[in-house]
Formats: C-alpha cells, structure tokens, sequence
C-alpha cells in the first residue's frame, strides 16, 4: 500500500503526458497539468495531446490548468523544461502547506546560477522534498507501454524507494538511488553528447566514429561527475550510460536528430524541444568551473554558438593530443 495515492504532473508536453500515463497505469489518481487554460480543456475533452500524438490519456486522469488543485497531490513531477523549472515551482510553492515530494523530470541544468534541477526546486519551495526522475525513455515508448526502466533518487532512501512503489509497473521499472547528483549529470550532459554524435552521424563519418565518439562523450561526462560526487554504479547505470547509448544512437532522439541536422547542412526539426543546446554552455561553463575537460562538449557548444564550424571542431577534436585512456 503505498503513502501516495494521488500522484500531479506539471507540465503537459510529451514527457508530462507520458508520465501521466505511467502513474494511472500504476493504479494512482492523476492530475495533468498544463499552463494554457485552452490547451488544458481541450486535452481533457479529446484525450490527446498534439505533443504526443497518437496515445489516448486514460479517462481518469484529470486534466486542468488550476495549480491550486493540482498542488494538493501528495507527490508531485514537475515535466516542464529544464530552464522553466524554476518559474513554475515558485509559483507552487505558494500552494504547499506540508511536505511534499516533488519529483523533477526535466534533464538540465540553470543557465545563469549553474544549479541542477533538484537544487532549483530546493531554492524555490523550500517545504518541498526534492527528488529527480531520469534515465533511458522515450515519451511516446513509455505512453504505448513498452518496457522502460529508469533512476529514482531523493536524498533519503526510504522516500526514493516509495515514490518507485507508486510509479513502478511492469512496463516501467524505477530503480530507487540516493545519488541525485549523480542521476542529474548523466541526464544533463547526456543530452549535449547526443548532439555531437548526431553530428558525427549526418557527415557520415561511420559507425566506428559514432562508437567512439559516445565513449569519449561517456568518459567526460564520467569525469565530471566524479568531480562533482557522483557516484560510479550511477554514472554506469540507466541515468548515466543507460540513457546515453539511448539518446546517442537513435533518431527518435531530439537531441540526436538536432545534431543530425546539422551534420547534413540541414534544418533543425522546427519545434522539437532539444535540451542539450541549452545545457551545452551551462554544461561547459560548469566544467571549467571545476577544471574538467569536456572537449566533445565544448566543441557542440561552440558549432551551436556559431563560434566554430562543423568541421573545423571535427578537425579541432581529431588532431588532439594522443594521451592515456582514462
Ligand atoms: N520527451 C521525452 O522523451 C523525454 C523528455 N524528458 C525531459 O522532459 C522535459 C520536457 O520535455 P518534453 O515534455 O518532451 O517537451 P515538450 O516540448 O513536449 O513539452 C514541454 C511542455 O512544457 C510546457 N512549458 C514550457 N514552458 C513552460 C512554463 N514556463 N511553465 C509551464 N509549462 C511550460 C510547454 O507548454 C509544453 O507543454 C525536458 O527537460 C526533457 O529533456 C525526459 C525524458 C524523456
Ligand atoms: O531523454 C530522453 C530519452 O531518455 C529523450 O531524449 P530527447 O530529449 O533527445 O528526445
């Protein structure tokens, strides 16, 4: 039996919806909630959500764009982006009278303060009990119920381990962690890696390249970590390499598919959210910070800022000193 019978969801994009899903699935009363008071309507009224087409929401969960009634959940996921995180929980924060967990969803980290999302949701709802979701799973794979597994982790365990039991179903398998550091970087650095190998992948540099390129993305986002405390089992685990292999070897990626884009000389999909170009300078700027070479990162931060070209930064990345693997 578990403590959280009624689960909110913020934020009613791909990733919202889906999770809605995954929490009705799990026998919890959902609230979904989206912003646009229209777009909340017409989503409760239909059962689809244009962000996520094709996937009927089951009738019981509630769509609506009152915050007030969303908040009174006793746990809540905040699926909004990364750098929008901060905005809606200050404006949750105000609703909460007792602690709550509240679970972030968004892979990322703040542009301007260098914080990670659990960071962010301490800041701003201090009664809040911060938690962070993350690991290899496409929305649409998770809405259709194909088999996906994930990291939970909360700085207490017995918390991390509830919140998996009201998740958790056979179809979508949270493993409890109380590394949040940990589960945050793989998630947010993740997503800047997906674009380089896209990248690698639409000038056809080959499949030995694309596995190359994902390990050595893996060993700085690996040194990064340990920088910042992460634990090994965490930064090897779905949240870390799990979602890694996922975002750098499939299309279905929006990151992949945005650094695919480029790759071939292309437009970037229009209206695709692809975190990793906003994580890229965040993510580089906080690895200088702790003195941490991040070459694939920043060279995906340079070609998005316009500082290098595609193939100056291959050129630049290929013609680096040979050193120890490490
Ligand atoms: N789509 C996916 O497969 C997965 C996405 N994520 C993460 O989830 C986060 C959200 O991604 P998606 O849902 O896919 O993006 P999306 O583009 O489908 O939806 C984003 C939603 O956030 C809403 N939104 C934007 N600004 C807002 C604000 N200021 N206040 C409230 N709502 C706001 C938008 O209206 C939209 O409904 C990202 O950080 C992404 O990395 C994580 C795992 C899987
Ligand atoms: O995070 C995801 C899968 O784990 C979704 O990846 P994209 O945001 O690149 O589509």
């Amino acid at each position: 039996m578990t403590a959280f019978r009624s689960v909110a969801v913020i934020g009613a994009g791909a990733w919202g919806t889906a999770l809605a899903t995954v929490a009705a699935r799990a026998g919890r009363n959902v609230t979904l909630w989206a912003r646009n008071a229209e777009h909340a309507a017409r989503i409760q009224s239909t059962r689809d959500n244009p962000r996520l087409p094709g996937v009927r929401l089951a009738s019981d969960i509630v769509v609506t764009s009152d915050l007030a009634a969303a908040s009174r959940a006793k746990m809540l996921l905040i699926a909004t982006p990364a750098q929008h995180l901060r905005g809606v929980v200050n404006m949750l924060a105000s609703h909460l009278t007792t602690p709550v967990p509240i679970i972030a969803c968004a892979k990322g980290i703040e542009h301007g303060t260098h914080r990670f999302m659990t960071d962010v949701i301490a800041e701003a709802a201090p009664r809040a009990q911060p938690a962070i979701l993350s690991g290899p799973s496409f929305a649409d794979d998770v809405a259709r119920g194909l088999p996906t597994a994930v990291t939970l982790a909360a700085r207490d365990d017995a918390l991390a381990s509830g919140l998996v039991q009201a998740l958790g179903s056979p179809t979508f398998r949270p493993y409890h962690s109380t590394d949040i550091r940990g589960v945050e970087i793989g998630g947010a650095a993740k997503n800047v890696l997906a674009i380089a190998v896209g990248i690698a992948v639409g000038r056809k540099l080959g499949a030995s390249a694309q596995a190359a390129l994902t390990t050595r993305g893996f060993a700085e986002l690996t040194r990064l970590g340990r920088a910042l405390g992460a634990r090994s089992e965490t930064l090897t685990g779905l949240s870390g390499l799990g979602d890694l292999i996922l975002t750098c070897s499939s299309p279905q990626s929006r990151n992949f598919a945005l650094g695919l884009a480029l790759g071939r000389g292309e437009q970037p999909p229009a209206g695709k959210l692809a975190e990793g170009e906003f994580t890229a300078p965040v993510l580089i700027e906080l690895a200088a910070s702790q003195g941490i070479e991040m070459p694939v990162s920043e060279a995906v931060a340079s070609i998005l800022a316009g500082r290098s070209t595609i193939d100056a930064a291959i050129s630049g990345l290929l013609t680096r000193p040979f050193k120890a693997e490490e």
